[in-house]
C-alpha cells in the first residue's frame, strides 16, 4: 500500500493462481478505505469472495454499501487498501480488469429498446461475439422464466418481469462476478420474495460468484453462502456468519428464524447504540 492513497498496481492473472493446491479468494479486500471527498465512506473493510461464492453484504441505509461494490465493478478508485484478484495483486482500480453483471435496484432499462435489445446492447459493449447474441438471449432471458417478453417494449412488464430481465441482461455478458446493489427493494414483498426464491434456483446453475448488497436481514440469510454485516457509516466489517441451510431456504425453518435472531441481535445493538447520522463523516470511537 502507497501512502498517497494510490495503490501499487500489478499483473492481474484472472486464471486460478493456487499455490500448494490451496485455491486463493476471487477476490481479496485488505484494509479498504474509500473516501468521498474527505468523508470516509468505507473504513479499513476487510472482504474476500471465494470462487462460485454468494455474499450478502448486509448493512444499514447510508453504511456504504453502494460505494463498496463501485470499487468492485471498478466504477470507483479505494483510497487506500490492498485488492487481490484470483490471489495476484490488482491495482486499487479495477475498472476493464473483470467482466462485471451489475444489478441495480431499479432496472434501468432503456424504455424505447425493446427487452432483447436491452441485453444486446449489454452483450455489444461487454465484446460478446455477435453470432452468440440471439442464443444467450433465449437462454437467459428462458431461465429467468420471462422469455414471451423478448420483444416487448420494457413499460409492458412489471416491475418484478423488469427485475427478471435486468438479472438475464447481467448474466448474458458472461461475467466474471455479478454485483446486485438491493435489487429487490423496490418491489412489493410478495414479489420480492418470489424473485429470492428464483436467484436461489438459478443458484442451482450458475456459479457466477455474487455480491449482493442488502439491508433485509432475510434477505441476506434466503441467499447467501456467507454474510458479511457492517456498522454503521463509515462501513467497518461488524461480523460474519457463514450460511449452510439447504436450498431453497424456509423463512419458517426454526434454524432460519435462529439464525435471523442472532443477526438481529448483532445489528441492532450496534445500529441501535451508533447515534451518528449515516455518512458520518467520523466513527464512533469503540
Ligand atoms: N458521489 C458521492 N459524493 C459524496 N458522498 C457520497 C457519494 N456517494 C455516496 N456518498 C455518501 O457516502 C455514504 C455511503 O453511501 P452509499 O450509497 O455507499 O451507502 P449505501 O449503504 O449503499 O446506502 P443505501 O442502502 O441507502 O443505498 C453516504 O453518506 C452517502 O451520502
Amino acid at each position: 500500500m502507497t501512502t498517497n492513497g494510490s495503490l501499487l498496481s500489478g499483473e492481474v492473472n484472472l486464471m486460478s493462481n493456487a499455490v500448494d493446491g490451496v485455491t486463493p479468494p476471487f477476490l481479496d479486500l485488505r484494509d479498504i478505505v474509500i473516501k468521498h471527498g474527505d468523508r470516509t465512506a468505507v473504513d479499513g473493510v476487510d472482504l474476500t469472495v471465494a470462487p462460485g461464492e454468494f455474499l450478502a453484504l448486509l448493512g444499514p441505509s447510508g453504511c456504504g454499501k453502494s460505494t463498496l461494490l463501485h470499487v468492485l465493478a471498478g466504477l470507483r478508485r479505494a483510497h487506500s487498501g490492498e485488492l487481490r484478484l484470483n490471489g495476484s495483486p490488482a491495482a486499487a482500480d479495477l475498472s476493464g480488469k473483470l467482466r462485471v453483471g451489475y444489478v441495480f435496484q431499479d432496472h434501468r432499462l432503456l424504455p424505447w429498446r425493446t427487452v432483447a435489445q436491452n441485453i444486446t446492447i449489454a452483450m455489444k459493449s461487454a465484446g460478446v461475439p455477435k453470432d452468440e447474441w440471439d442464443a444467450r438471449i433465449d437462454r437467459y432471458l428462458g431461465m429467468l422464466r420471462v422469455g414471451e417478453y423478448r420483444d416487448s417494449w420494457p413499460m409492458r412488464l412489471s416491475g418484478g418481469q423488469r427485475q427478471r430481465v435486468s438479472i438475464a441482461r447481467a448474466l448474458a455478458v458472461d461475467p466474471d462476478v455479478v454485483l446486485m446493489d438491493e435489487p429487490f427493494s423496490g418491489l412489493d414483498e410478495v414479489t420480492a420474495r418470489a424473485m429470492r426464491l428464483e436467484l436461489s434456483r438459478l443458484r442451482e446453475v450458475s456459479s457466477v460468484p455474487t455480491v449482493f448488497v442488502t439491508h433485509s436481514i432475510k434477505e441476506a440469510l434466503f441467499l447467501a453462502d456467507r454474510v458479511v454485516t457492517l456498522s454503521h457509516g463509515p462501513a467497518r466489517v461488524l461480523k460474519e456468519l457463514s450460511v449452510s441451510l439447504p436450498r431453497p431456504r424456509q423463512y419458517e425453518d426454526p434454524e432460519f428464524a435462529r439464525l435471523e435472531a442472532s443477526v438481529v441481535a448483532d445489528v441492532l445493538k450496534e445500529w441501535e447504540l451508533t447515534d451518528a447520522a449515516p455518512g458520518a463523516p467520523e466513527r464512533r470511537a469503540s
